[in-house]
């Protein structure tokens, strides 16, 4: 579905500053893979995803879809099949807006040929579809998004961009400034998600239990590099011990480097 042929990213090319933060990545991406991302600081997860985003341009390199080079096309036509979700739970959603009118704006984007308001249908569709989130949101439609905490607002914006149906969805650490208890419950909801809906998917965590449990396939970076990736039975059969050890056997690094990769969310 999305191939990453030969991509670097070189930041201030030219100056003191220059850094080679993304080397020559390969990745194919194909439909309905969940793949978690993990890595030191500053390995390079979150300027991969700028890249698939369309945030900014590789300085080398292409990035197709289905066979289309999108390697140039801006995030705002990007944004139209691919989602993103960030940390901070306040950026997906509007704060001074009902939960009825946040879901409709989504709704809209999912379904850009409709032109009608919110009538008595749509609402009882959209209570539906919140009763999944087991968080009592569908007797709160009316009530402005500030009002509701971080947990319920991030689970908010995982379920509406589902419901957008995007080609791909860029979790950035999504679950990392919610509470243990909450990001438990809105990586559950992720993983139902991607499976009920099979959606397309990336996940960087710094927590690499979570990187072995959810997901089809998983990337270590470091350096701007893919150093290590496995999927299936191999995946399955993977724990934190192993994927540290398989970490020193390409890096031959320091105690000091295995604590950032080790962090958790
Ligand atoms: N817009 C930018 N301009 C210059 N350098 C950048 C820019 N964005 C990222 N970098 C650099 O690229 C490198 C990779 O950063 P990136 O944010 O992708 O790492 P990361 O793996 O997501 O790290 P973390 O886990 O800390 O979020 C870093 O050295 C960073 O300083």
């Amino acid at each position: 579905m999305i191939q990453i042929k030969d991509v670097s990213m070189l930041f201030n090319p030219g100056t003191v500053n220059e850094n080679l933060a993304i080397r020559n990545i390969n990745l194919k991406i194909n439909e309905g893979d969940f793949i978690t991302v993990i890595g030191s600081n500053g390995a390079g997860k979150s300027t991969l995803f700028n890249l698939i985003a369309g945030t900014i341009t590789p300085s080398q390199g292409s990035i197709q879809l289905n066979q289309r080079d999108i390697t140039r096309e801006p995030e705002y036509k990007r944004a139209k099949y691919i989602g993103r979700i960030f940390q901070n739970p306040l950026l997906g959603t509007a704060s001074n807006m009902s939960l009825e009118d946040n879901m409709m704006i989504t709704y809209k984007k999912g379904f850009k040929w409709l032109r009608r308001s919110l009538n008595n249908r749509m609402r009882d569709y959209f209570k539906t579809e919140l009763v999944q989130l087991r968080m009592g949101l569908e007797n709160r439609m009316k009530e402005n998004l500030a009002m509701f905490s971080g947990g319920q607002r991030q689970a908010l914006t995982l379920l509406m961009m589902v419901l957008s149906k995007p080609d791909l969805i860029l979790l950035d650490e999504h679950t990392a400034a919610l509470d243990p208890k909450n990001a438990e419950i809105v990586l559950e909801l992720t993983d139902k998600f991607i499976k009920e809906y099979k959606l397309t998917s990336m996940m960087i965590t710094h927590n690499m239990s979570h990187a072995i449990e959810f997901g089809n396939r998983l990337l270590m970076m470091d350096k701007g590099e893919i150093i290590y990736e496995v999927q299936g039975e191999e995946k399955r059969n993977l724990t934190v011990e192993k994927l540290i050890d398989k970490f020193h056997q390409i890096r031959h690094t320091s105690f000091e480097n295995d604590r950032t990769l080790l962090a958790e969310d």
